[in-house]
């Protein structure tokens, strides 16, 4: 015969409540959450009875100092003898739901059967009057956080529905302040569809008076801008710049994405406030909408999301992710209407966010393709959206980096060429994907050298009468790979422009690296930079149609003229912004001094 017997788990309860309030729950104020949740989920049962019944919640706070009392009371659904014992009295079983809760969808926000635990970290005792709206007697039950309960029968009826009694603990004072009370009643409950009302001091207040009516039904917020705003601010605590009306297909999550007024870092944390049967259950939830939604802070409501034990956030499943999906649409959408309809709005909320919206629409194809006519860039026509310049039907070029912008912009804009600044962050990118998005698109990356393609050539007289001066420039520019070419080109204000490939490129870096590395390093460099080939040169072109290079090329002096074309060399590089060896550097010096000698000997 087998000894073996069957014990029960004891829970010890007082240390269960210190689990939740340290774990669980982010500071005592939840207690209030819990029970404004369990009258709203009261309230849903009865007009499920009832269709037509109108729900109210009225807490009352009394006394002060230690011996304040706050009652919650509702007309919901109430409680029977039987539903208290196997509700209340068994910790982690909710009327609310069956066995499977977690897969199982419901018309209440409670599933756990541990939310009333919350009222005991503010009051030592919970009591809860209860009449049941099925019928049977008032009934009274007293919980104590060691584990304790009584019930008993009431020899008055109350009317249906019921009420809490929380009586504050030492030290829970501030939890029952009626200034702190209706903020947080104001917090959680400000979408709640039936009147919550606060009575302390001797005076009575609704909380929720100001609910408006297109919370629910978004799309009539467009027509609202100044009531949306002045809502969303209240809420969110700080003005916002615009907004965009959320909604799903099924109707059954929506709300209105407030735009920030200010430029958010990319990796800021977004938090949504979000409202599960209109109740606010989370104002940190960060996975409801897409991450790249981060100018936007929202306010959503909920009916078909599955909230953790917590209530802070959202089970990560299927609905979720066609939540945040259609919810990422919605953003999308509005944004092209209002650059359909009110194009300036939407240029001003992507300036706001210009760097973030770059940065977004350089990863995501979808959005590029919904804002890229709204995204801004330098040009050689201006700062114009992108949009802009596509109306000009001119072919667009664009550059690889600042320099190479900055070097080139006065010739290409004197020849009208259309040219983009690709050189600050994700412009490039941006520019490169948008060629593949836009096929048709006539764009291509411009060269330094590409623009010299269009300067004029010298006559052959001219040729023939500069052919030396060429030889010589040429030759006082040899040791820096650089050749010279004579042409005639627009603005006539610019002396010489400095034109670099590509190779010749890696091979200045190459040199410049040399001069900063130890004997063993520069060596190995060397022998890098002699796999370059002949071509590895860059060009210096004159422009004669400056007056400056016309009088230097007519110059009769031999050493002034290798002087000025070393000098013109170095101005061009300062002027593309290229780093200068310390031969360039030398060579710029001793030109200063020679020309400083010169004019002071020619004054004197
Ligand atoms: N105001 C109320 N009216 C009617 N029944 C209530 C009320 N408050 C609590 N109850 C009953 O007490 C049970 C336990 O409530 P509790 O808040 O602990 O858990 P829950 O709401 O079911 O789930 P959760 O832990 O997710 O909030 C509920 O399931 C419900 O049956």
């Amino acid at each position: 015969m087998s000894n073996e017997q069957e014990y029960r788990f004891q829970v010890n309860l007082s240390g269960m409540i210190n689990i939740l309030s340290n774990h669980l729950y982010s500071s005592p104020n939840v207690y209030l959450r819990e029970l404004l949740q369990n009258a709203t989920d009261a309230i849903t049962a009865r007009g499920q009875l009832d269709p037509g019944f109108i729900g109210n919640v009225t807490v009352e706070i009394s006394g002060s100092g230690s011996q304040t009392t706050m009652t919650v009371e509702d007309n919901g659904v109430g409680l029977t003898e039987e539903d208290i014992h196997q509700f209340l009295a068994m910790i982690g079983h909710s009327s609310k739901v069956g066995q499977d809760f977690i897969a199982k969808e419901t018309s209440f926000i409670g599933r756990f059967g541990i939310g009333l635990l919350s009222c005991f970290m503010v009051s030592d005792e919970i009591v809860v009057l209860t009449q049941s709206v099925k019928g049977g007697p008032s009934m009274e039950w007293r919980g104590k956080p060691n584990g304790t309960y009584t019930i008993r029968q009431l020899s008055t009826k109350l009317s249906p529905g019921t009420k809490i009694y929380l009586r504050c603990k030492p030290d829970s004072e501030p939890y029952y302040e009626p200034q702190m009370v209706e903020e947080l009643l104001f917090y959680y409950g400000a979408l709640l569809p039936y009147p919550v009302r606060l009575q302390a001091n001797g005076v009575a207040k609704t909380i929720n008076e100001s609910r408006p009516d297109w919370i629910m039904q978004p799309e009539l917020a467009r027509g609202r801008r100044r009531e949306v705003l002045a809502f969303g601010e209240k809420l969110l605590g700080e003005p916002m710049q615009d907004f965009i009306p959320l909604q799903t297909a099924n109707g059954r999550t929506g709300g209105i994405a407030f735009i920030l007024p200010h430029s958010v870092n990319l990796n800021t944390r977004r938090s949504h406030k979000v409202y599960l049967k209109q109740m606010l259950v989370s104002d940190k939830a960060e996975n409801i909408l897409p991450e790249w939604a981060f100018f936007v802070k929202c306010l959503i409501w909920t009916d078909e999301l599955q909230p953790t034990a917590s209530r802070e956030h959202f089970y990560e499943d299927e609905r979720l992710e066609s939540v945040r999906e259609e919810l990422g649409q919605s953003i999308r959408n509005e944004l092209m209407r209002i650059g359909d309809y009110e194009p300036d709005r939407l240029k001003r909320i992507i300036q706001l966010h210009a760097l973030s919206m770059k940065a977004l629409a350089a990863q995501d194809e979808d959005f590029l393709q919904t804002i890229y006519r709204w995204l801004t860039f330098e040009s050689t026509y201006g700062e114009r959206t992108f949009g802009e310049l596509l109306a000009d039907n001119k072919k667009i070029f664009y550059t690889l980096s600042v320099d190479e912008y900055r070097q080139i912009t006065h010739v290409a804009a004197a020849q009208s060429m259309l040219v983009l600044n690709g050189g600050y962050i994700y412009n490039h990118e941006l520019l490169e994907r948008l060629s593949i998005l836009l096929p048709e698109l006539d764009m291509e990356r411009l060269l330094p050298e590409d623009v010299s393609l269009s300067f004029e050539d010298l006559t052959n007289e001219e040729r023939n009468q500069f052919y030396e001066r060429i030889r010589l420039a040429d030759g006082a520019l040899q040791r820096f790979r650089c050749q010279i070419q004579l042409k005639r080109f627009a603005p006539a204000e610019l002396p010489a422009l400095y034109t670099l490939s590509k190779e010749s490129s890696s091979l200045r870096s190459l040199e410049k690296a040399k001069e900063n590395s130890s004997d063993l390093l520069a060596s190995v460099l060397g022998n890098l930079g002699t796999s370059f080939t002949e071509s590895a040169y860059s060009t210096l072109y004159f422009n004669l149609n400056n007056p400056l290079v016309q009088k230097i090329f007519n110059s009769a002096d031999n050493q002034m003229f290798t002087t000025a074309a070393q000098m013109l060399y170095t101005n061009a590089l300062l002027m593309g912004h290229y780093p200068m060896t310390r031969q360039e550097l030398g060579v710029l010096g001793q030109g200063m001094v020679k020309f400083i000698d010169w004019g002071l000997s020619s004054n004197a």
